[in-house]
């Protein structure tokens, strides 16, 4: 069978949009005012085909359709719903990449990202052995709760709703709702064995 060998690079990319995550401001009103019109005019200064591949993102951050028009997203909630920050002596900026953010999100992913400050890229790297056809999956908490065996289904969840805003269906933690029936079902089966023994 294919397959991806762990540490094998998977692909390299560039940015689609890059701005600056904080901006000199007086107020966080004006700091939000800034990145809008930021995003903006670097949304006007793509070409066709850049724009498209940017307004195809998903965009599932609050606040982020056109009041006028709340079926078309706006420029400023495709990048808050897809942007991931840089690092090294790039570590102030956010940007949105057009194959990394369609990756969804695992509490055991299968693929870690890495930005290249020297080269201007973002590079995906296999993390475990993916077979042809399995789902490509990276962290979006940047391994804010370490070895996510070490943390409850509930609790990676709550993390992820509060951060991200989305209920958490990656395969780990449908093992553990898978789990969580399982140890429900065994004690509704014990209940069931004692009230039917005591009676
Ligand atoms: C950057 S997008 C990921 C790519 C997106 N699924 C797409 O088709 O373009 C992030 C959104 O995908 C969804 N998502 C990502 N990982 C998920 C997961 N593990 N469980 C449920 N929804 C997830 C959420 O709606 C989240 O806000």
């Amino acid at each position: 069978m294919v397959f991806i060998p762990e540490g094998k690079e998977i692909h390299r990319e560039g940015a689609l949009m890059r701005c600056p995550n904080g901006q000199a401001a007086s107020s966080e009103e004006e700091a939000t005012v800034l990145h809008k019109r930021y995003i903006s005019e670097q949304f006007d200064r793509l070409p066709a085909v850049k724009k498209e591949s940017f307004m195809s993102l998903c965009c599932t951050a609050p606040n982020s359709f056109d009041p006028s028009d709340p079926s078309k997203p706006t420029t400023h909630g495709i990048f808050q719903s897809n942007s991931v920050r840089l690092s090294g002596r790039d570590r102030l900026d956010g940007a949105v990449f057009p194959t990394f953010c369609r990756c969804n999100h695992s509490c055991r992913p299968n693929v870690r990202h890495q930005w290249r400050p020297d080269l201007q890229v973002l590079v995906l790297i296999a993390v475990s052995d993916i077979r042809a056809g399995e789902e490509l999956y990276v962290t979006y908490n940047g391994g804010e709760w370490g070895d996510s065996s070490d943390c409850s289904t509930e609790v990676r969840r709550e993390y992820l709703m509060e951060h991200f805003g989305f209920h958490c269906m990656c395969p780990l933690c449908k093992e553990g709702d898978n789990d969580a029936g399982g140890i429900l079902a065994d004690a509704v089966r014990a209940g069931l064995a004692i009230e039917g023994g005591g009676g």
